[in-house]
């Protein structure tokens, strides 16, 4: 059967218990039917309980991913994960511009759930100043998007002023994620913004430990969705399903954090095809 050619990279670091990071975005692309590239930023030891090292990869090797993917390989959609520090983020905002990607997700990814710092706080200015104005689409959890804007995010319309926020620093599309809220116990609420109105996506909050990779997870589902050529509100849509089918049936593995199950998605449908009796695949 001829394969429809969608392809997506990663540029992010290795998780070695595979529940986030480079690891969780090539799960995710597979999944969706997406062929992955990875151009890794750092290799860290990590399991359920948290990260235990960080090995930055060298810049001229970074550069070299990025230039052997660009130079041949032609991404239809790219996002970030972990970026480290200032000189990769100014990289990646180069090579970007260079090879002219489109569809750039921007993961702002700072602390670890278990609290190790995965991005420089010198940082900070490199990402406003170099990638947001490139962005497509921002995925901030709620204390990223604080931290990026500089607001206290409480309420529901703190949340639209820190999208109106990002949308005024470059960014085209704005995903502020709930996961943080827990002042909302029933239901874990995404704000999405594209500059002109802001639609809340509502997924069931569930009561678990295992989010390890969420975010990873989520905005790879993202990237892999605008790869196949959706619209970025509808990408968004179908990445938040793809996300909530890996927390509901995340893989308790470990002592600590499990990560989600990236097969979950796949395996409900197919459920549900075989309890129809149709066959088509829906994506
Ligand atoms: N307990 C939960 N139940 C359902 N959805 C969740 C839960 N925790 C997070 N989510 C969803 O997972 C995605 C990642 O969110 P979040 O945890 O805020 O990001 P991050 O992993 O970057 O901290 C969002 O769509 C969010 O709404
Ligand atoms: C390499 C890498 N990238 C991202 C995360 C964030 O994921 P989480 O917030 O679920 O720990 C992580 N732990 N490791």
């Amino acid at each position: 059967m001829q394969q429809t050619d969608f392809r997506a990279l990663t540029i992010a670091g290795s998780d070695s218990g595979g529940g986030a990071g480079i690891q969780a975005d090539i799960k995710t692309f597979q999944e969706l039917g997406v062929y992955g590239m990875s151009a890794i930023t750092a290799v860290t030891a990590q399991n359920s309980l948290g990260v235990h090292h960080i090995h930055p990869i060298p810049l001229t090797i970074i550069e070299q991913q990025l230039h052997a993917i660009g130079s041949d390989m032609n991404p239809a959609a790219v996002k970030t994960g972990m970026l480290v520090d200032a000189a990769t983020i100014e990289l990646v905002a180069t090579m970007s511009k260079r090879f002219r990607w489109n569809n750039v997700v921007v993961d702002p990814v700072m602390i670890a759930k278990g609290g190790a710092s995965l991005l420089q706080q010198t940082a900070l200015q490199a990402l406003i100043q170099h990638l947001l104005p490139i962005t497509t689409v921002i995925t901030p959890n709620i204390p990223e998007a604080e931290i990026l804007t500089g607001l206290t995010i409480n309420t529901l319309k703190d949340r639209e002023k820190a999208a109106s926020n990002f949308v005024q620093m470059g960014v085209t599309h704005v995903l502020i994620k709930g996961g943080h809220d827990e002042t909302n116990t029933e239901h874990s609420v995404d704000l999405y913004y594209d500059g002109q109105s802001f639609h809340y996506l509502s997924g069931q909050r569930v009561a678990t430990k295992h989010t390890h990779g969420t975010g990873c997870t989520l905005s790879a589902a993202i990237t892999a969705q605008l790869a196949r050529q959706k619209k970025p509100l509808e990408a968004i849509h179908k990445a938040k399903k793809f996300i909530q089918a890996a927390i509901e049936h995340a893989y308790p593995i470990g002592a600590g954090h499990g990560p989600t199950n990236h097969f979950a998605y796949n395996q409900m449908k197919n459920k549900r095809k075989t309890a129809t009796g149709n066959h088509i695949q829906h994506l």
